[in-house]
C-alpha cells in the first residue's frame, strides 16, 4: 500500500456544542493519510489511485453543509467519506480547532481506521 497524506488542509465546518459555533462556522484544520493501491504507481494513471484534489473539493462541499456537535462525529464522518465514496483501505486523520480555547493552540481528535481485514500501518499523520 502507498500513502497520499494532505497537510494542514483548512476548511470552513459547522463544529461545536455552544450557541456561537452553531450560529457560525469556524475554521478547522485537518491532516489526512490514507492508503492507496500500489498499482497506481506501476500505470501511473489517475484512474487507479485516489483523486486528492477530488479528496478535498468533497470534504469542503461536506462540511459547508452540516452541523456536527463533537469534532470526534465530524472526524468518523470524514473517514466514512474516504471509506465508502473513495474505496480507501485505509485512513488516519487529525482534526483541530485552532483559537477556541484561551491558553491552547489547537484542539483535536485523530484517528485510525482500516477496513476488515486490513492491518495498521505506523504511519505518521
Ligand atoms: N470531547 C470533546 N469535548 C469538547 C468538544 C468536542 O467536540 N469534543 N467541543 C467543545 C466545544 O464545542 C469547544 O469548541 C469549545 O471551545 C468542548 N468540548
Amino acid at each position: 500500500m502507498d500513502f497520499i497524506f494532505i497537510e494542514e488542509l483548512r476548511v470552513q465546518a459547522w463544529v461545536g456544542i455552544y450557541a456561537r459555533e452553531k450560529a457560525a462556522p469556524q475554521t478547522v484544520e485537518l491532516n489526512l493519510t490514507f492508503g492507496v493501491p500500489d498499482a497506481a504507481a506501476e500505470h501511473d494513471d489517475i484512474a487507479d489511485t485516489i483523486n486528492y484534489a477530488e479528496v478535498i473539493e468533497r470534504i469542503r462541499a461536506e462540511l459547508a453543509e452540516r452541523h456536527f456537535n463533537l469534532i470526534e462525529t465530524l472526524g468518523e464522518f470524514v473517514v466514512s467519506l474516504l471509506f465508502e465514496e473513495f474505496g480507501a483501505p485505509w485512513v488516519k486523520i487529525r482534526i483541530a480547532k485552532t483559537g477556541v480555547m484561551k491558553g491552547v493552540r489547537r484542539v483535536g481528535v485523530f484517528i485510525q481506521r482500516g477496513r476488515a481485514g486490513v492491518s495498521l500501518p505506523d504511519v505518521q499523520c
